[in-house]
């Protein structure tokens, strides 16, 4: 998995063989302890050149690895061994160099990279620290401040970038294993003493208690109870005040916590479950491999609203030419003006050329003909949607694919609008559209695989997670939201308030509370849905509608006109309407009281312990229903739409894989307590997916899917 050839007469060139991205595996491992010994001791040997093959020096240890007993030579050893050789050892860079790929090169005595190399030590996103001596050199070499922030981020870097901070020492855009090779040649016979970074002196800053102090602070207010970041700057400051020997030592203790720790589990598995949801399958058995999805080049949005303006950007800055529709002159001019901003700035951002000139804009609903692609983005109102679905079927060509940017509605009922249900399906983005990773698509009974082949490609091109999910009202993320919601509700009418439900929904990790976050989208969003669904009763406290508890509390807000941010007063207070500091506000507690003494409702202490059960075991047993109807083809799936779209802590993997950490029995028995304690909310039902998982010795996560497909009978 590592080979050794002599080029040039004299260079040991160590090529790293393991697709697709040279991963560290134990055979990597075992090749490049053997290729060094060999090349070390070989006396036509004079340097070496350490390169990847296909492109790619190397994507870090393999992660695959680190759920099973390591086997193989251990990395540190290795990459000492590296640097303490007496010939120079060249890293050549292409492709990526990243975890323990960028840490090998930091034990080798020089590094050339190519112009488009990524570079980056991203272990913290998996739940570890650099502890191949990532952490203890990086400092060492370009300084505590650079070093804290390449490892508390985990982000990844150009090869300018690299340069400018001096952990590469030439970057080419021509071969750059030639270079490499090249650049071994010349620096035969020069000492290397000041090259084997281990031996240098880590610059101290001069304050350097307060520099980690101020740290720490941010860190840990940024990590939302993530380990990790405060691990990676633990192990900095063990670079920055001890000696090397001492500082690795300290490495590999904080590293032995976290490698076992659930957190880092979640995060690898949230690694893979990225990768795998584009891997995608609908109930009749059509999959991503089978079904080729179509070109589109050309796009249409309608609709120039908050959701079409991002879906419009996020559209052009993924290379396609777009026509933005919108009907009403005003907003049309303003819509251009925000897209066209919104594109400047983001070409500003990241130095590329705007793609302003892509977008044109038309007040005409003819103008979308010739397109590929149209998504719909206008108001959430049926009888609008429909009126539009009949018109684009006439108007567009018969293979172009109709979708809709809808949160709820229905897509098979919009499908049989059109004369060709099978080109229909739903895209749901989510705001601001251009920013946010998520992707719902939503497929129809009627939808052609193709159709979803589609949408799901121009979903990675614009870089989004998308995720193929069935029709059914809510789709996934919001379907497995409306039990969260509606906790939260029942809990204040039983005494608690939106600042303790907040806190404990953000203690948990998420980066708003329900309450707050309703105040920021706005509570006439659900007064809407909940009107359309009927079950808005003005003026009446009845807390049973259509057959089953229901909290009334946030229509009786927005009777009142408190709508959250953009009116000042929603759960919360604001200094004025549109400011975003919530404070908590005397008259809604008052209003609370009141509520639940003409309720007749004895107000309770309630702890944050049953506020996160309560909110979050509901919406998890929503996710085992959606599972139980294969609205989503697996738990991953629901768990990315979680992670990407809705603020679930990363390092507690997704609902479905948290309730998988706290134990499937246990997430029964406490729904099953709180469903005798209230029995009239079906959401607290256990889902009957959640009982067989447990009558089936609850399996591990990967292997929930064999339950889900196995008949009841088979049980
Ligand atoms: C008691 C304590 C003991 C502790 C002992 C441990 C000592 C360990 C010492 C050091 C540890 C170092 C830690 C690390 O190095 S962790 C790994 C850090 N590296 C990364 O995070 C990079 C991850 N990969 C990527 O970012 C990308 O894959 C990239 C390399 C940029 C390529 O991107 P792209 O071209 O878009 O391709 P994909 O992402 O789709 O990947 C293609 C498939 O390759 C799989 N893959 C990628 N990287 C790895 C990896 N490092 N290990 C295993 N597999 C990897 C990826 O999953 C894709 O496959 P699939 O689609 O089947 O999932």
């Amino acid at each position: 998995m590592a080979e050794l050839s002599l080029v040039s007469g004299s260079v040991g060139l160590i090529t790293l063989q393991s697709p697709p991205v040279n991963a560290l595996s134990a055979a990597v491992r075992r090749g490049i302890v053997d290729t060094m010994q060999r090349a070390v001791s070989d006396p036509k040997v004079r340097s070496v050149v350490i390169c990847g093959q296909n492109g790619v020096f190397c994507g870090g240890a393999d992660i695959r690895e680190f759920g099973s007993t390591m086997t193989g030579p251990p990395l540190v050893p290795m990459i000492h061994a590296i640097e303490a050789a007496d010939k120079p050892v060249v890293a050549a860079i292409e492709g990526s160099a990243l975890g323990g790929g960028l840490e090998l090169a930091l034990g080798c005595h020089y590094r050339i990279s190519h112009a488009k190399a990524r570079l980056g030590l991203p272990e913290v996103t998996l739940g570890l620290l650099p502890a191949a001596g990532g952490s203890q050199r990086l400092p060492r070499l370009i300084g505590v401040p650079a070093a804290l922030d390449l490892i508390t981020t985990g982000r990844h870097v150009t090869a300018a970038e690299a340069l400018k901070l001096g952990f590469v020492d030439q970057v080419t855009d021509q071969n750059t294993v030639e270079a490499a090779v090249q650049f071994a040649l010349s620096v035969v016979g020069q000492s290397l003493e000041s090259r084997r970074i281990s031996s240098l002196p880590c610059p101290c800053p001069v304050d350097v208690d307060a520099l980690f102090e101020g740290v720490m602070q941010r860190v840990r207010q940024s990590a939302r109870g993530a380990i990790a970041p405060v691990a990676c700057v633990q192990a900095v400051r063990a670079a920055a005040t001890l000696p090397y020997a001492q500082g690795m030592q300290r490495e590999q203790e904080l590293m032995a916590t976290l490698f076992t720790s659930g957190q880092a589990r979640a995060l690898q598995y949230c690694f893979f479950s990225q990768r795998a949801v584009s891997r995608w399958s609908m109930p009749s058995g059509a999959r991503w491999d089978t079904c080729k999805p179509k070109p589109v080049t050309k796009a249409a949005v309608i609709g120039l609203g908050t959701m079409g303006r991002g879906i419009t950007v996020a559209l052009a800055q993924a290379g396609l030419s777009v026509v933005a529709v919108e009907t009403q002159p005003q907003q049309l001019k303003a819509g251009q003006r925000a897209v066209s901003d919104m594109l400047e700035r983001a070409a500003q951002r990241l130095g590329v050329p705007s793609a302003v000139q892509g977008v044109r804009y038309s007040q005409e609903l003819q103008a979308v003909a010739d397109a590929h692609l149209v998504i719909e983005a206008v108001f959430e109102d049926m009888a609008l949607k429909e009126q539009l679905f009949k018109q684009l079927s006439s108007i567009c060509k018969p293979d172009t694919l109709l979708c809709t940017n809808t949160s709820a509605l229905d897509i098979d009922h919009l499908a049989s609008q059109t004369h060709r249900p099978q080109q229909v399906v739903g895209m749901h983005f989510f705001a601001p559209a251009h920013v946010m990773k998520l992707l719902e698509v939503v497929y129809g009974p009627r939808s052609a695989p193709q159709a979803v082949a589609t949408a799901m490609a121009l979903g990675k091109r614009m870089g989004k997670v998308s995720v193929a999910v069935g029709n059914c009202r809510g789709f996934v993320g919001n379907r497995m939201l409306m039990p969260y919601v509606e906790e939260a509700l029942f809990l204040l009418e039983e005494g608690a308030t939106p600042e303790t439900v907040d806190h404990a929904l953000e203690e948990f990790g998420f980066p708003m509370g329900v309450f707050r976050m309703s105040d920021l989208s706005g509570l006439d969003v659900g007064w809407r849905v909940r009107k359309a669904a009927g079950l808005v009763e003005p003026g009446k406290m009845s807390r049973v509608r259509q057959g089953r508890r229901y909290s009334p509390l946030g229509d009786l807000l927005c009777e009142q006109g408190r709508f959250g941010q953009k009116t000042g007063q929603g759960w919360y207070l604001y200094e004025t309407p549109g400011s975003r500091e919530a404070r908590p506000d005397p008259w809604l507690h008052s209003f609370l009281e009141e509520y639940r003494a003409r309720q007749g409702l004895v107000s309770r202490r309630i702890d944050s312990q049953e506020v996160q059960e309560r909110c979050l075991y509901a919406l998890i047993n929503e996710g085992f229903n959606i599972l139980q109807e294969s609205i989503a083809a697996g738990p991953e799936d629901i768990d990315m739409i979680y992670v990407f779209g809705y603020g679930w802590p990363r390092h507690r993997g997704g609902p479905m894989f948290y309730a998988s950490q706290v134990g499937l029995p246990r997430v029964l028995q406490r729904l099953e307590h709180y469903q005798q304690l209230h029995p009239d909310v079906p959401h607290l039902q256990p889902s009957s997916l959640l009982w067989r998982l447990v009558s089936s010795g609850s399996p591990p996560i990967h292997r929930w899917r064999e339950v889900i497909r196995k008949p009841h009978s088979a049980l």
